[in-house]
């Protein structure tokens, strides 16, 4: 008989940090001996995440897939609320480096089997004692399940210096617990088949250690005196995030124009009985453009349909109009052109997202002051859009304006890679 696991094996390990990702909400997280940064590219995903971090000693390695941790078109789209910060060094978990310092979560996944005795120890005295993060999950093979695997013979992988049986990895945890004040609870993942589990544990088997204390205490920053830097950083990338005031105020800006236009619409409809073509998309629009505008439609579907709700229930206006103005003494082709006169009061009233970017209508009326791709009213009160024309080629330039040419050549493929998987056997994965 030869197991095969479903997910994946190293799915699984990956899925059950995941798992406790969400359940514990760690700020600060990194991942050592963290190969091709597979682990990482999931776990950007998870908004609580502040400060991600990778280090493996084979830096090629993760230089070869590193750029996968780069922001993506949505996240300059739909900035997170929080800042992510990402940095990958290439270093050695065996020895100390103050930038590791302080981290609410470590995670080791197959990586302490690759180490000699001698430096397991190191390793222990670096994570447990230096780093000394909050959490630390480590996993690694399960030796007496190995009979399960029938071609098998040695280790399963031609690196690994060992493999311990269930009883040699309690041993080395329990150790680590008392040298470095933690305690720990053993579980794993890739179940043996019925009847067999008992007998031979998980195929990976995984500790989960928690310093005593939890995370108040040995609180260390970054600053620390302590100046031991023997990682070399290969890649360090501030995601776009609220936080930042010129994106807070491009993303308002967007949602500023995107609003005014709907009620726009919406007014003249009600006035002259009749819509406006203002979606027909301009002729020879690059396909590019167009995959662009459709995802960020699709992200706002949601939102949108809950903002149109409240712009239908709250058809009386009392706090502000929409009305035609003369267009500020704009001459186009020699006529006057006609504006619609959109109140800011209006916008923060009735658009959620507005008045949650903004946190007040002064703050809102301050964001748009001299923006360039806001025309405001003589006395700042009012979003002044033009008759006709809207949603075009107009539209076209304020966002590539505003950022969103750079989210689009920022932008990388949503696909998980291809895990690394050295530890699979050719029998199967292991
Ligand atoms: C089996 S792979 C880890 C797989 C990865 N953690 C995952 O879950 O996909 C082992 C990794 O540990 C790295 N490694 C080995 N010795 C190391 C050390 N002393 N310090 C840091 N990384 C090390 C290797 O380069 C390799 O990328
Ligand atoms: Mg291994």
């Amino acid at each position: 008989m030869d197991v095969r696991f479903s997910p994946a094996l190293h799915r699984q390990r990956h899925q059950f940090v995941i798992d406790f990702i969400k359940k514990n909400k760690p700020k600060k997280v990194v991942d050592l001996g963290c190969s091709e940064c597979s682990l990482l590219k999931q776990l950007k995903f998870h908004c609580e995440i502040e400060l991600l971090a990778g280090v493996d000693i084979d830096g090629a390695k993760v230089k070869r897939k590193m750029q996968g941790l780069a922001p993506m078109l949505t996240d300059y789209l739909q900035p997170r609320n929080d800042q992510l910060l990402v940095e990958m060094y290439q270093g050695s978990v065996t020895q100390r480096d103050a930038r590791l310092r302080g981290f609410d979560l470590a995670t080791s996944i197959e990586l302490i089997e690759h180490l000699t005795l001698a430096d397991v120890d190191r390793f222990s005295e670096v994570v447990f004692g230096y780093m000394s993060p909050a959490a630390v999950i480590v996993s690694t093979p399960n030796y007496e399940f190995n009979p399960l695997f029938p071609r098998l013979a040695g280790f399963r992988h031609s690196d690994h210096k060992f493999e311990w049986t269930r009883a040699e990895f309690k041993s080395w945890a329990l150790k680590v617990c008392v040298d470095h004040g933690y305690q720990v609870e053993f579980t794993g993942v890739g179940r043996a088949p019925p009847g067999q589990q008992e007998r031979v544990g998980f195929c990976s088997q995984i500790a989960v250690f928690h310093r005593l204390g939890g995370r108040e205490v040995c609180n260390v920053f970054r600053d620390d005196a302590d100046d031991a830097l023997s990682y070399t950083l290969l890649y360090s990338e501030n995601y776009p995030s609220l936080h930042d005031n010129n994106i807070l105020q491009r993303v308002l800006v967007m949602e500023v124009l995107y609003w005014a236009e709907q009620l726009r619409r919406r007014w003249v409809e009600e006035e002259t009985g009749q819509g406006d073509d203002a979606d027909t998309p301009a002729e020879g629009e690059g396909e590019e453009w167009h995959r662009a505008s459709e995802q960020h439609l699709e992200m706002e579907e949601k939102q949108t349909a809950a903002a149109m709700k409240n712009l239908v229930e709250h058809q009386d206006v009392e706090d502000g109009e929409l009305f035609w103005t003369g267009g500020q003494g704009q001459q186009e082709s020699g006529r006057l052109r006609r504006c619609v006169s959109v109140p800011l009061s209006v916008l923060w009233s009735r658009c959620p997202k507005i008045s949650a970017l903004s946190g007040s209508l002064g703050n809102l009326r301050r964001l748009l002051t001299d923006h360039p791709d806001v025309k405001l009213s003589q006395d700042g009160s009012a979003v002044l859009l033009n008759d006709q024309e809207q949603g075009t080629e107009e539209d076209r330039d304020d966002l590539e304006d505003s950022g969103f040419a750079e989210a689009r050549r920022c932008s990388h493929s949503c696909e998980p890679e291809e895990d690394w998987d050295a530890d699979a056997l050719a029998s199967g994965d292991k």
